[in-house]
């Protein structure tokens, strides 16, 4: 532990003064609203590592931090481990609001009674509720708010644990969110941390709360600290992005002489239809991973059905052999432990050249064994079971493309683990049908990129976190950052609805991007096959957008 005035930023960042105050701040509540890219996030990194650090968030308590989006609650997780090292980040819990909710569920359960009373296996499936044994994603925040009106032991529960609680995006914080986190802990010693972007509210849809920053300033006392930079993007993006915060929020313009520059690429590509708009982004992002861009820095950004609209895109990268991945339903599964080891599997598997997924298989699949002799058979059966399963996909027999072989190769090689060790994975897992689904929705996509060249190694990389290039629709991008961002449509049939929740959109895709934005537009985009819902063939650009993107 060291003293307060011992603490400096980790990794010598240098913090603009309101983000030093919000980061030592020692007990007041504070909210920080800032643009993209002015280091919210990162703010709450080092907070963390401040209050871990300095023993403000004495042993044994611990900090919470709630977030969005699974990739948002793993980027925090992971950018305080990197920060403070694994032995302080172990008292950083980082969930999502439903991870959060469905903790307080699981730790308290009997106190819901009547209707709501659940089983102890209980399921969740975002398709229907059944009285007693299964409820939907949209109940996880009502019943733990049940849970922590009701039950004194669950509230005195939470407030011990946490000495601090952080919320990330909070601009996007809906009703019975806000409820929740209000009913937990507006009366105790937990000190609260809320970061966000007004302009980046594109959840109003979903019922997020108008106007929630003030209030919670008001609800909670909290400091308002804004922050003025913005470290991500480069100047001609930052400029475009101010031209839009002029329109959006004028009194959060920059002036024009902090933006001057030359750094950074914007481009509008207009194209005939959607197969030419196709093979030129290919050749695009083609250019840009032989110049050196790492896949992972390379973002497709869709307002919606990025299956339809990015599908010419998808067959012509997979024509040049570029992995993609279409985040649709990949990017919550490869956040799940057991998807990550089936994938592992099938890697070493298909691929000799893996050692890392290798050592990562043998560190997970041998928890199990209680000594070192059993450690020792236990590798023994593994190196086995792989090189067997070597030789049947590099026999005469076995095509590659073939779903029913893999499955089973997964199946035995899941067996040999055993199920103890798999359901210790993650804390859900034990729990009614979670890992089973979760084991076949793993195989199910694996299935779905081998049918799209046949090739094991590349659906592999397509479904890799470091080897893909991404397709996202705008609300899975919000908090994360590449080098290079394509939005693909920017049409009016794909940006209508409110206007201001579609600028809103528009504001968090170009804000993703730090060094080039590409926009794009086709005049016509072709009836996708076995799609009969509503579909304009004949697109027009949206051109209020599009001439954000001009400079004056
Ligand atoms: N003080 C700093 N000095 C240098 N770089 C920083 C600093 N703060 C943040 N960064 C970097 O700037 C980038 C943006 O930071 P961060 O993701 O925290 O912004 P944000 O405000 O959460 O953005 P958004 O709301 O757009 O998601 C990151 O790459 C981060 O590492």
């Amino acid at each position: 532990m060291i003293r307060l005035d011992q603490w400096h930023p980790v990794d010598d960042l240098v913090l603009e003064p309101n983000a030093m105050s919000a980061v030592t701040m020692s007990d007041r509540n504070v909210v920080v609203a800032a643009g993209p890219g002015a280091g919210k996030t990162e703010l709450l990194a080092q907070r963390a590592d401040f209050l871990l650090r300095t023993g403000q968030c004495p042993y044994p308590r611990r900090i919470l931090a709630v977030s969005f989006k699974v990739d948002a609650a793993r980027n925090l997780r992971e950018r305080v481990r990197r920060r403070s090292g694994p032995r302080l980040a172990a008292r950083f819990d980082s969930f999502t609001f439903h991870a959060f909710a469905k903790r307080i569920i699981d730790n308290f359960r009997p106190a819901l009674t009547g209707y709501n009373a659940l089983n102890p296996d209980y399921r969740i499936d975002p398709k229907a509720r059944i009285e007693g044994e299964q409820i939907t994603f949209a109940d996880l925040v009502p019943l733990a708010l049940e849970i922590i009106e009701a039950n004194a032991y669950a509230q005195g529960g939470l407030r011990q644990t946490y000495s601090h609680v952080f919320l990330d995006e909070f601009q996007d914080c809906t009703r019975q969110q806000y409820q929740l986190i209000k009913t937990a802990f507006s009366h105790a010693t937990a000190t609260l941390t809320a970061v966000g972007d007004t302009k980046q509210r594109i959840m109003a849809w979903a019922g997020a709360l108008d106007g929630v920053m003030q209030t919670f300033a008001e609800d909670f006392s909290a400091r308002s600290l804004p922050l003025y930079q913005n470290f991500r993007s480069a100047a001609r993006l930052r400029r475009m992005q101010n031209r839009m915060i002029a329109r959006m929020d004028p009194g959060a313009v920059s002036p024009d002489e902090e933006l001057k520059g030359d750094d950074g690429v914007i481009e509008v590509l207009d194209f005939g239809t959607e197969r030419h708009e196709a093979q030129a982004i290919a050749q695009l992002i083609d250019s840009w991973l032989r110049e050196g861009t790492a896949p992972s820095e390379i973002a497709i950004l869709v307002r919606q059905q990025p299956h339809l609209v990015a599908a010419a895109l998808g067959s012509e990268l997979a024509g040049c052999g570029i992995p993609f991945r279409n985040e649709q339903d990949s990017q919550d599964l490869t956040a799940e432990p057991i998807a990550a080891l089936v994938f592992n599997f099938v890697r070493v598997i298909a691929d000799d050249r893996q050692p890392d997924a290798y050592t990562e298989l043998m560190r997970v699949a041998a928890r199990s064994s209680a000594s070192e002799e059993e450690a020792s058979r236990f590798d023994g059966q593994l190196k086995r079971m792989v090189s067997e399963a070597r030789a049947i996909v590099r026999g005469p027999m076995f095509r590659n493309g073939e779903p029913a072989t893999w499955r089973t190769l997964v199946h035995e090689f899941l067996q040999l683990v055993s199920r103890p060790v798999l359901t210790a994975l993650s804390a859900g897992y034990q729990q009614g049908t979670r890992l089973d689904d979760l084991i076949e929705q793993a195989l199910d996509a694996f299935d779905r990129e081998l049918a799209i060249d046949g090739d094991a190694v590349r659906a592999l990389r397509r479904l890799s976190e470091v080897d893909a290039i991404r397709f996202l629709t705008i609300h899975k991008c919000k908090g994360l950052e590449f080098e290079k961002v394509v939005v693909l449509g920017v049409e009016e049939q794909l940006f209508w609805g409110k206007p201001i929740a579609a600028m809103a959109e528009f504001f968090v895709a170009i804000s993703r991007a730090k060094q080039h934005l590409v926009l794009t537009h086709a005049k016509h985009r072709d009836r996708p096959k076995g799609v009969t819902g509503r579909w304009d063939e004949w697109r027009t650009p949206h051109q209020r957008f599009l001439d954000f993107a001009h400079e004056d």
